[in-house]
């Protein structure tokens, strides 16, 4: 049966707090405040969890404070193979503010001996098979080389297993060069992938120029204009619903974790992009990455426009 492991090697303690107005060196005062367990693998497992599939999460996690975690991976039956580091896995914090803007601070890491990094790879090369779907997520912490993210695409790879990637600078990089089958990118980080600034009329050929033919499938995502997709079954966008915003943190995880669906049902690309954009659209409406009801992901569904690109344009 088909399967999906996500490896995050970075995870993190996602401290949200929504207010007004972020005012920038003085004192401001959190309206709603939560305390996740979080990090782009973990988000793209629970967005697949809560729709009822099993997930195996592992990459990194600080040996001290995982508590949260594994009530986490319980809560929602996740296979925990997590390789523990010492030290504390980071804390997050995101200011999402009434205009929809979010401000992240990114804590710096646990660092990651070579030794954590070996076993990793060994417990990949006993977990993925060729019904193995593996999502890489995220950044790397300290201690991770970007060529790291290529000798993990490469064990997938070399086990038979599909990988999508989702990071971002130098890994991401690194990332294209080992030629996974997806990778999704949003749309600032491709336009530094590419060193040029990206526009719709652009995008498609500089997707071609720097992809050539070694990615399979590009994603990029672009904020409220929703998704571009470019692969072996053409070049598409989909303009997501309108929503109220409440947090867009996990917004893109949740379009991987549908993106990951799409692999796991055998949905045709239009299906697969359209439910991924609609529950993306959902994620941004709350904090964390909670899934909307099957008749409201219908709904959200059906509001929906996807359409193919105009090549060229
Ligand atoms: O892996 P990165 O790029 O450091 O980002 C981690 C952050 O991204 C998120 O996964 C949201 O995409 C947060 O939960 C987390 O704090």
């Amino acid at each position: 049966m088909r399967h999906v492991i996500t490896v995050t090697l970075n995870p993190a303690l996602d401290q949200t707090g929504n207010l007004q107005i972020l005012k920038p060196g003085a004192v401001n005062l959190i309206e709603r405040a939560s305390l996740r367990p979080a990090g782009k693998g973990i988000n793209v497992a629970c967005v697949l969890a809560q729709l009822g599939q099993s997930v195996i999460v592992t990459g990194f996690l600080g040996s001290d404070n995982d508590n949260d975690f594994v009530e986490l991976f319980k809560q929602w039956k996740m296979t925990d193979a997590f390789v523990r580091v010492p030290g504390n896995t980071r804390v997050n914090v995101k200011l999402a503010e009434s205009n929809g803007r979010v401000t992240d601070v990114n804590f710096p890491s646990f660092e990651v001996a070579k030794a954590y990094q070996k076993e990793l790879i060994e417990q990949l090369t006993e977990l993925v098979n060729d019904n193995s779907l593996v999502v890489i997520a995220g950044s790397l912490p300290r201690g991770v080389d970007p060529g790291y993210i290529q000798q993990l695409i490469g064990t997938v790879k070399a086990n038979g297993g599909k990988v999508y990637v989702d990071t971002s600078g130098a890994a991401l990089k690194a990332a294209v060069l080992a030629e996974p089958d997806l990778l999704k990118p949003n749309i600032d980080e491709f336009a530094e992938l590419v060193g040029e600034s990206v526009s719709k009329t652009n995008l498609p050929a500089l997707v071609n120029s720097v992809c050539d033919s070694s990615v399979q499938t590009l994603v990029v995502s672009a904020g409220r204009d929703g998704l571009y997709s470019f692969g072996p079954f053409g070049q598409h966008q989909c303009l997501p619903p309108k929503v109220e915003i409440e947090s867009t943190v996990g917004a893109g995880d949740t379009l991987v974790a549908g993106l990951s669906l799409g692999w796991l049902t055998d949905s045709s690309t239009e299906k697969c992009l359209i439910r991924a954009s609609a529950l993306a659209a959902w994620a941004v409406t709350q904090h964390g990455v909670d899934v909307p009801s099957a008749q409201k992901l219908e709904q959200l569904m059906a509001e929906v426009e996807f359409k193919a690109l105009e090549q060229g344009g």
